[in-house]
C-alpha cells in the first residue's frame, strides 16, 4: 500500500468534490492510502507538492484543479505553469498525475469532473499509480 497525497487547488467547490471522488475511488480501489491538501490556485499546486515531497511522507501526488478561461490572458499563465510545474517535478522522479481542468465553460469542465464521465480525477490518480508503479520496477 502506498500513501498518496491530492493537492487540490479549491477554486470551484462543486466541480472539486467530483474530482476528489473519483481520485479517491482510483486511490482506494488500487489499495493506496489517500489525504488532501488545499491550496488556493493551481498555480501553488506545483509548490505545494515540491514542499511536501521531501518530507518522505508521501509516495505520490494527484493535482486536482479547475482553470477556466475568463476575459484574460491569466488563464494561459495559470493553466501553462501549473501543468510546467508539474512536469518539472515528475522529470525529477515525482510520482503526479495532473488533474487541473484547463477549459472553457463550466460545461466542459462538469462532463470532466464527473466520475460517471470522463472522470479526469480518476486519470489523474491512475497516473500517479503508474509512475509509482515504474520507479518501484527501475529503483528495484
Ligand atoms: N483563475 C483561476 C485560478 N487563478 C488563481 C491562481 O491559480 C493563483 O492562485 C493566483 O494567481 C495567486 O498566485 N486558479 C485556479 O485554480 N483556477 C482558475 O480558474
Ligand atoms: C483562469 C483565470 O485566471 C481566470 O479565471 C481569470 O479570469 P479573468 O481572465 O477574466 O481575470
Amino acid at each position: 500500500m502506498a500513501k498518496f497525497l491530492i493537492v487540490e487547488a479549491r477554486f470551484y467547490d462543486h466541480l472539486n468534490d467530483m474530482l476528489n471522488e473519483g481520485a479517491r475511488t482510483a486511490l482506494q480501489a488500487a489499495g493506496h492510502e489517500a489525504e488532501i491538501l488545499t491550496v488556493p490556485g493551481a498555480l501553488e499546486i506545483p509548490g505545494a507538492i515540491a514542499l511536501a515531497e521531501p518530507t518522505g511522507l508521501y509516495d505520490g501526488f494527484v493535482a486536482i484543479g479547475v482553470v477556466i478561461r475568463g476575459e484574460t490572458y491569466h488563464f494561459e499563465i495559470v493553466a501553462g505553469e501549473s501543468a510546467r510545474g508539474i512536469m518539472a517535478l515528475t522529470m525529477d522522479g515525482i510520482a503526479i498525475g495532473n488533474g487541473i481542468l484547463t477549459v472553457e465553460n463550466e460545461e466542459q469542465a462538469l462532463v470532466r469532473a464527473d466520475p460517471a464521465q470522463k472522470d479526469k480525477g480518476g486519470e489523474a490518480a491512475k497516473a500517479a499509480i503508474a509512475l509509482l508503479n515504474l520507479r518501484s520496477r527501475f529503483d528495484g
